[in-house]
């Protein structure tokens, strides 16, 4: 497996002037062609921060961030727009709508982005969409509907499509099944764990929810205040997790055998975590 994506020492602040913050304290961070890798931690620890740095979103302080060869953070100003719509990372939000147009058919939002990117002929593009319709498992019935005549799942499955369709080599999957009923969670979730191996495609999980993580991640990297403080198999590290904060988010988890630290073990974790950080 080659690297795909590769961080290294990356800092980034947000805000302007004197509220200006610093969100990312020097993360490291790899992700291979063929694998994916779980991005965990609390709310307000910077996971979407470094994703959106990876799609050149956010200016870097300092450190690196390598994208399939290509230094994220040298791209000028004026090739940032070029760079995006080349579309070499893809990303997969929460909420489906935020990036469906409910105006947009189905066909319409999938094919969009190649659109954009030019140099297909009509029939070509179409032919595009289809195939991207079918990785999601959607058949082409679906491609003259609106967003609001699907359901919950399916609507992320066009997302998805949207996503594919412009053959990125990274996909970031940001929360992608935490507003799915349980049973639309799990068969996205399958469908993404087998992304990898149809395409040639590495993926970048952000997720709260250890139990989606434990289900599809091959490694998982914990981010603490902008801090990696873990990161290993995922085996490993939810089974033997070295860093007080990775204990008190495993033992918390409902999902991973729900509670299993009782309140009183979390308030030792936590008065330890004061200790690590
Ligand atoms: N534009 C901004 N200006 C200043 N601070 C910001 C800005 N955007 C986000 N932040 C702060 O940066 C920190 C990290 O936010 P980020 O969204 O990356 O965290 P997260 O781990 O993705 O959280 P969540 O799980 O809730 O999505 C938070 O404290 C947030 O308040």
């Amino acid at each position: 497996m080659s690297e795909l994506l590769e961080v290294s020492n990356l800092r980034v602040s947000l805000g302007r002037g004197r509220a200006r913050t610093q969100i990312l304290h020097g993360v490291d961070l790899s992700v291979a062609s063929g694998e994916i890798v779980g991005l965990i931690g609390e709310t307000g620890s910077g996971k979407t921060t470094l994703a959106r740095t990876v799609l050149g979103l956010a200016r870097i302080d300092s450190g690196t961030v390598s994208l399939g060869g290509t230094d994220v953070g040298s791209i000028p100003g004026r090739h940032l727009r070029a760079f995006r719509r080349a579309g070499l990372a893809q990303y997969v939000f929460q909420d489906p709508l935020q990036s469906l147009d409910p105006q947009l058919t189905v066909a319409a939002s999938v094919g969009e982005g190649l659109a954009v990117r030019g140099g297909l002929r009509r029939e070509q593009l179409s032919a595009r969409m289809l195939d991207a319709l079918d990785l999601v498992g959607l058949d082409p019935s679906f491609a003259d509907r609106l967003p609001a005549e699907l359901s919950g799942g399916q609507r992320q499955r066009v997302a998805i499509a949207r996503a594919m369709v412009l053959e990125p080599g990274l996909l970031i999957c940001d929360e992608p099944v935490s507003a799915l009923d349980a049973a639309s969670r799990g068969q996205v979730l399958e469908l993404l764990a087998g992304l990898p191996s149809v395409r040639e495609l590495g993926m970048l999980f952000i997720s709260h929810d250890l139990g989606s993580v434990a289900s599809i991640t091959d490694r998982i990297v914990v981010l603490y205040r902008g801090n990696v403080v873990e990161s290993g198999s995922t085996e490993r590290v939810l089974n033997d997790p070295q860093h007080p904060y990775t204990r008190l988010l495993v033992g918390s988890a409902p999902t991973l055998g729900g509670g299993a630290a009782d309140r009183g073990t979390r308030a030792q974790l936590r008065a330890l975590l004061a200790d690590h950080t």
